[in-house]
């Protein structure tokens, strides 16, 4: 499988008179193949968007590798610009527009034939809507039309960045829909969150990053069981004899509430055998597997770190810091 994006080392370093120089990405590295969803998970300012904006071309990395679909980036990234869209910081949609007549202006702007907006506007189901004005939109809808924006061109590679913020549970549902059928249809996605229920839902793939570095990576399911702790909820009719029982045959067992967890058991016919023998039969016994959650929180320190300052939106880059930006379309939303 052959890679779609591929980041090596990544550190980029901010200074400002008021905070003084910090370090938002820290030796960074990931690898998003071609056909994944791809979930690049951490919790606020843990880098996520700093990385986005580095291996587009929107702001300078200090140090590192980065290429897209086999270029090196930023530096070539305009050669495989046509076949990437990203939504990464916030777009201005103007209200008064309708979709259609917005997607219309951009199709144009780009160089995109306007035949492809009715293609856009169907995929993320807005074809009925196109008609009506922006500022009628709900935030999904806004969205959508944020993410048709950047499909305009038909692209093999997506980039979105934290696009279920701010939606209700209809609009994070309508979102993920759109993120699965784009992948069925062939187009790579990688997207951002700190919405660790919806990764694990969409996402076959996943990057954590904590504090500007790589804290796990692989297959979600690879990583959830990287973290098992072959825990299991046992419930029973005297639960402090039942945790005396099994500690007796070397087993680690605590009293929760009014059921007890054993841990580190691979064969949970053990814990059955052992209390039986004892005449404790057992009423349950159910695996606690990890949650990307449970994951996410013992990589991440238990998510924000409170001596990092929440980004604000639109901090102005010192001069010099920034690249030059490379016209990729990309986009955000308008909330
Ligand atoms: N333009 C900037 N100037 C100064 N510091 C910045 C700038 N952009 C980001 N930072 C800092 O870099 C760190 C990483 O921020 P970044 O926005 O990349 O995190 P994030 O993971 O995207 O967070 P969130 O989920 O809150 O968007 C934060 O400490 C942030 O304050």
């Amino acid at each position: 499988m052959s890679a779609v994006i591929e980041i090596e080392g990544l550190r980029k370093t901010f200074h400002s008179l008021r905070n003084g120089r910090r370090v938002a990405v820290d030796g960074f590295d990931l690898l998003v193949e071609e056909g994944q969803i791809h979930g690049f998970l951490g919790p606020n300012g843990s880098g996520k968007t700093t990385t986005l904006r580095a291996l587009l071309g929107l702001v300078r990395a200090d140090s590192g590798r980065m290429s897209v679909l086999g270029e090196p980036s930023p530096e070539l990234l305009p050669r495989v610009a046509g076949r990437v869209g990203a939504i990464v910081e916030s777009p201005q949609f103007f209200g008064n527009f309708t979709g259609y007549r917005t997607l219309r202006l951009l199709a144009r702007a780009g160089g995109v034939p306007v035949s492809r907006v009715d293609e856009a506007l169907e995929l993320v189901g807005l074809r009925d809507r196109g008609d009506e004005r922006v500022k009628g939109y709900s935030l999904g809808m806004k969205q959508r039309l944020a993410v048709a924006s950047a499909l305009l061109k038909d692209p093999r590679l997506l980039i979105l960045d934290e696009p279920a913020n701010g939606l209700d549970p209809a609009g994070i549902r309508e979102m993920r829909d759109l993120m699965r059928s784009l992948a069925a249809s062939g187009v790579t996605v990688l997207v951002s969150s700190h919405i660790l229920g919806e990764i694990q839902l969409i996402c076959d793939h996943v990057t954590i990053i904590s504090r500007g570095r790589r804290v796990a990576a692989g297959r979600v399911d690879e990583v959830l069981a990287g973290h098992d702790r072959h825990e299991f909820l046992v419930r029973v009719a005297e639960p402090e004899r039942a945790v005396e029982l099994l500690h007796a045959a070397e087993l680690t067992a605590v009293v929760d509430s009014d059921a007890l967890v054993v841990n580190g058991v691979t064969d949970s016919t053990v814990i059955s055998r052992v209390l039986g023998e004892q005449g404790l039969w057992v009423g349950e016994l159910t695996p606690l597997r990890p949650d990307l959650e449970s994951v996410f929180l013992e990589l991440t320190g238990a998510g924000e770190d409170p001596s990092v300052p929440r980004q604000v939106d639109h901090a102005a880059p010192l001069p010099g810091a920034e690249g030059d930006p490379i016209d990729l379309d990309v986009r955000g939303v308008d909330a």
